[in-house]
């Protein structure tokens, strides 16, 4: 028992260092932003550190989770009968703040920095650690006292009659009243008070209330992530009547403000649309039949099977609303670049490593990178932020193509799916969970030269800027899936350069890769305009991203 404490707390000391030195550097900013119900960001500095919020809350449930299973261990070897992982969960987020491990622990009304709508997670306690709600076990979070409380937060359970309807609606059952044998509590009447004085104190104020949907089985969110942040909601509307145990509930109807992104919920709205809780009418096949099907699928039609035609290594599809009769204007498929003639690309000069470059100090292509590997084992970025130029491994290389030097350049390797978007045209999401720092797809077309203008290209969508005196890709009529993907002021995958088969600086490839977990069902996307850098010029001048952080034009 006692070394395994030690192995958590050691780690715990290492995690905790690491989020000291990021703390030291974003406290200067981030500040009194705590405050703000909208974090909207209106430089690249902000941007930069809601990005860095993102990390550290990262950052806090990766030492949440790493605590929780270190403790399961323990109680699973020593007291197994105790084994009871919320109780865990619990234990290991107050380990954590014991370390002053919590991120965003100062309550607010409002969004919280670093977590967006549609984020996902395990335990109930992980919401405690990163701030998005602060009860264990209580539903309704408030600041204040009395009159002057507010709501902060719900967690929607089944646990009372909550009723989800047209998937912005929400009938809420307020708190209390329901018996309690264990602790001999009788079932009473709710009353006006705590959690359920804050909730009516929101709808008097019309002030916004952050909404977290659990799945406890019935409603099918996501089997191991069950706890989804679906966004700020308004309380319009509370009434007081006889609920199951023919005790006074208070009822409180809550509306989904418009303009937030998706989170991904969609699946059961339909079921439950006119106003019916999935739970009433549905049967048990029935919903394990919806279940089992994800929820990226269920509203749509699988219109093209793979676009690429069999080229990348992955089969792209094609969806769109069973309604929707939209089709994307023909264009060639390519998994590389095609370089105009006159480019005369430069001679490659490879490496000797036969033994797959694991010696990074001897290979010639990892010295170019500053000695250091530019990927981790598993093929992701060894740093996120750094190096904005890689070199890969090139064809001239004597290293085999498993060789750990070389990811970008093998295409594809997760699910994605091109689909239509409400307002941006098509866009791309993921079928498949991508972890942060992999390798997503390049953004391939015919490349052209810097001497070459826009109006010699022709005005088009897909037009992206090499860099300043360098070249354009143009992917308007031949390209490959990263022509999809739309830009967003908070963006989950970005770009790199890569060399790998050239040595011409000036046309490297344009890499994307994610720089946060990104679940299935998630749209992708990149900052179009980068470090001051337009890579894409956006025809209309409003962006419809739909991010907390979106500046709303271009
Ligand atoms: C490279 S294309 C992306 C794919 C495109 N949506 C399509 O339907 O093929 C760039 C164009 O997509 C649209 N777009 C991308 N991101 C957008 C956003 N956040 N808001 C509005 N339009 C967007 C703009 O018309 C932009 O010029």
């Amino acid at each position: 028992m006692v070394p395994l404490i030690d192995i958590a707390d050691n780690l715990i000391h290492v995690l905790n260092l690491y989020i000291g030195f990021l703390e030291m550097h974003a406290s200067k900013s981030v500040g009194k932003r705590h405050e703000e119900l909208f974090h909207r960001s209106s430089s690249s500095n902000e941007g930069k550190e809601v990005s860095l919020k993102h990390r550290m809350v990262k950052q806090a449930l990766l030492t949440f989770r790493n605590l929780f299973c270190t403790l399961m261990q323990q109680y699973k070897a020593d007291q197994p009968g105790n084994l009871v992982p919320s109780k865990v969960g619990m234990e290991a987020a107050m380990l954590m703040k014991r370390k002053h491990q919590w991120e965003n622990s100062k309550k607010h009304v409002g969004h919280v920095l670093g977590i967006e709508v549609g984020d996902r997670f395990q335990y109930r306690a992980e919401l405690y650690v990163i701030g998005l709600h602060h009860q264990f076990s209580k539903g309704i979070d408030y600041v204040g006292t009395g009159s002057e409380s507010l709501a902060t937060s719900i967690v929607v359970t089944d646990r009372y009659d909550n009723v989800r309807k047209s998937g912005t609606t929400l009938i809420y059952i307020g708190h209390g009243g329901n018996p309690n044998v264990q602790r001999n509590v009788a079932v009473h009447d709710q009353k006006m008070e705590a959690g359920n004085l804050a909730l009516k104190n929101s709808m008097d104020a019309k002030s916004p209330v952050r909404v977290i949907l659990k799945d406890a089985g019935k409603f099918d969110i996501m089997d191991n992530c069950p706890f989804v942040y679906d966004g700020l909601y308004l309380v319009d509307k509370m009434v007081q009547e006889r609920g199951k145990y023919e005790k006074l509930v208070f009822k409180f109807t809550l509306n989904r403000i418009l303009g937030q992104s998706q989170s991904c919920v969609f699946l059961k709205d339909d079921v439950m649309d006119n106003g019916n809780n999935l739970r009433q009418f549905a049967s048990f096949a029935l919903r394990k039949r919806l279940k089992s099907r994800s929820c990226v699928v269920q509203k749509d039609v699988v219109r093209i099977n793979d676009i690429s035609e069999g080229k990348e290594k992955i089969s792209i599809r094609v969806v769109t609303p069973v309604e929707c009769d939209q089709i994307i204007t023909p264009f060639r498929y390519a998994v590389a670049n095609n370089y105009l003639e006159r480019f005369k690309l430069p001679v490659l000069c490879g490496c000797d490593c036969a033994d797959g470059c694991v010696d990074p100090g001897k290979c010639a292509c990892i010295v170019k990178n500053g000695g250091k590997l530019p990927y981790e084992c598993n093929k992701r970025l060894a740093s996120i932020m750094e190096s904005s130029l890689i070199y890969e491994c090139d064809p001239s290389c004597k290293c085999p193509s498993s060789c750990i030097n070389r990811v970008s350049q093998h295409g594809v390797q997760f699910r994605l799916e091109i689909f239509i978007t409400k307002l941006k045209g098509w866009g791309v999401r993921t079928r498949s969970f991508i972890p942060s720092g992999s390798f997503v797809c390049e953004y391939i077309g015919e490349v052209h030269n810097k001497r070459e203008t826009r109006s010699n290209l022709g005005a088009n969508d897909y037009i992206f800027h090499m860099g300043v005196g360098k070249g354009f890709i143009d992917a308007k009529s031949l390209g490959n899936i990263g022509r999809f993907i739309n830009h967003s002021c908070s963006p989950n995958i970005h770009v790199k350069d890569v060399m790998y088969d050239h040595n011409d600086k000036n046309l490297p490839h344009k890499m994307l890769f994610a720089v946060k977990d990104i679940p299935p069902g998630r749209e992708l996307s990149y900052d179009y305009n980068s470090s001051k850098r337009k890579f894409i010029e956006f025809r209309s001048n409003s962006c419809y991203c739909g991010s907390q952080e979106c500046h709303g034009q271009f």
